[in-house]
C-alpha cells in the first residue's frame, strides 16, 4: 500500500531539520526583493520556485548552498524576518506538522544593521504569530528554534551564548551548518564544550558531504545529541549488515539521524530516493527521522518526503507513525512535553488511521 500526499498531509508529523532560509514562499521572495531592489533569477513565483530546485539540483553541497544568497538577501530587516517566520509556521501547520524545530544562522542576518538579539526576537515574534494563526485555523503547531553557526566562520561561541540567552524564550537548541568538507566540527569545540557545561542540546550537520571522520568528531569530540543528515554512517556498515564500531555506537546510543531524502539526492549524498540508505538504516533499527531540510530548494514538504518514501519502499501508516514518534522522542523540548505530544496528539491520530 502506498499513501497519497493528501492522506499523509492529514496525519500529524514531527520535523526536526528544516532551515528557515530554505523554506520561503517564492512569492514572498519576489515581494521582499522588490522592496530592497535585489535582482532575482526569475520574477514570476512559479518560475522562481523552479529555478531554486534546478539550481540546487547540482550534485554538490557547495553549489546547492549558493542558492541561499537570494533568500538570505531578503531577510535583513526585522519585518522581513518576522514575515518569513510567520509564514513558515503557517505552511508547516497546513501540511500537518504538529511539532517543528526550525533553524537559521543569526549571523547571516546582520547586513541591514540588526543586532543578533534583534534578529532572534524578530524570528520569535514571527513564529508566535504564525503559530497563533495556525491554531485559529484549526491546525495547531509548536515551533522550537535552533540557532545555527556557520562552520566556515568564527562566531560559533557568540551564537552558542545567544542560544543560551534565549533558551527560555523558544530557542531549544544549537547547530552548525554550511560547507562540510574542510570545516570539521572540532573547529567549534569551545562552543560545544560551553553548551555541554550549560546542560544544553545541540545537533551537528555531519556525514552529508563528508564521511565518517566528520560523524566521529561530531559525536566523540563535540558531544552532539543528534546528527544533521548523518547518512554516511552507512560507510561503516558492511554488505552483510554488520556494523563497524562507530555505526554500532550510533545505533546503541540511539543517536537520532535527521535524514533528508530529497536534499541528499540533490547534493549527491544519495543517488536516488529508491536507493537512499534510509531503507537500510530503518531495517537495522537506527533512530531514523524524516526531514525536509530546505522546502524551497527541494520543492518539497514534510508530507511529500513521506509520500516519496511510501512510494519507493511501500511504507504505510505503521512506518509513518514510527518516524513521527522517533522524531518526537528526539526533540529538544523537555521530556514531559514530548511525551504529551506523543500520547495526546500523535498516537490517537494514528490509532484511527492504522
Ligand atoms: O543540508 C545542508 N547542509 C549544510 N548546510 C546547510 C544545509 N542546508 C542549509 N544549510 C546552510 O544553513 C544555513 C542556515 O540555515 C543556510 O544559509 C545554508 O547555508
Ligand atoms: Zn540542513
Amino acid at each position: 500500500m502506498t499513501l497519497s500526499l493528501d492522506d499523509i498531509a492529514r496525519a500529524p508529523k514531527a520535523l526536526l531539520h528544516d532551515h528557515l532560509d530554505g523554506g520561503l514562499r517564492p512569492q514572498t521572495i519576489i515581494e521582499l526583493a522588490a522592496e530592497i531592489g535585489h535582482a532575482l533569477p526569475a520574477t514570476d513565483a512559479q518560475a522562481l520556485g523552479e529555478w531554486f530546485v534546478a539550481a540546487a539540483d547540482s550534485g554538490s553541497l557547495e553549489r546547492y548552498l549558493a542558492t541561499f544568497s537570494h533568500t538570505v538577501a531578503v531577510m535583513q530587516t526585522a519585518e522581513s524576518l518576522r514575515r518569513v517566520a510567520a509564514e513558515c509556521a503557517v505552511d508547516l501547520a497546513a501540511d500537518g506538522v504538529v511539532y517543528a524545530e526550525v533553524r537559521y544562522a543569526p549571523e547571516q542576518h546582520l547586513v541591514g544593521g540588526l543586532t543578533l538579539p534583534q534578529v532572534v526576537e524578530a524570528v520569535q515574534a514571527g513564529f508566535a504569530q504564525g503559530s497563533a494563526e495556525a491554531a485559529t485555523a484549526g491546525r495547531p503547531i509548536r515551533v522550537g528554534t535552533l540557532l545555527t553557526a556557520m562552520r566556515h566562520a568564527a562566531r560559533s561561541m557568540e551564537i552558542a551564548e545567544l542560544a543560551i540567552t534565549y533558551r527560555d524564550h523558544g530557542v531549544v537548541g544549537f547547530d552548525i551548518a554550511g560547507a562540510e568538507a574542510g570545516y570539521p566540527p572540532t573547529r567549534h569545540l569551545d562552543a560545544f564544550e560551553y553548551l555541554q557545561r550549560e546542560n544544553y542540546h545541540f545537533t551537528i550537520h555531519a556525514g552529508e558531504a563528508f564521511g565518517l571522520p566528520s560523524i566521529w568528531q561530531a559525536i566523540q569530540w563535540c558531544g552532539a545529541d543528534r546528527l544533521g543528515h548523518g547518512v554516511r554512517i552507512v560507510d561503516d556498515i558492511g554488505p552483510d549488515g554488520s556494523l563497524g564500531r562507530l555505526a554500532a555506537y550510533v545505533r546503541d546510543k540511539r543517536i537520532p539521524l535527521e535524514l533528508c531524502p530529497s536534499s541528499n539526492v540533490q547534493t549527491g549524498a544519495a543517488t536516488s530516493i529508491a536507493r537512499h540508505p534510509i531503507k537500510l538504516l530503518r531495517d537495522l533499527r537506527f533512530r531514523v527521522t524524516v526531514n525536509t531540510d530546505n522546502r524551497l530548494m527541494s520543492g518539497t514538504s514534510m508530507s511529500r518526503e513521506m509520500a516519496l518514501l511510501s512510494e519507493a519502499f511501500g511504507w504505510g501508516w505503521g512506518e509513518l507513525q514510527w518516524f513521527t514518534i522517533n522524531a518526537m522522542k528526539s526533540a529538544f523540548i523537555p521530556f514531559d512535553e514530548r511525551l504529551a505530544i506523543i500520547n495526546d496528539i500523535i498516537k490517537p491520530a494514528y490509532a484511527k488511521l492504522v
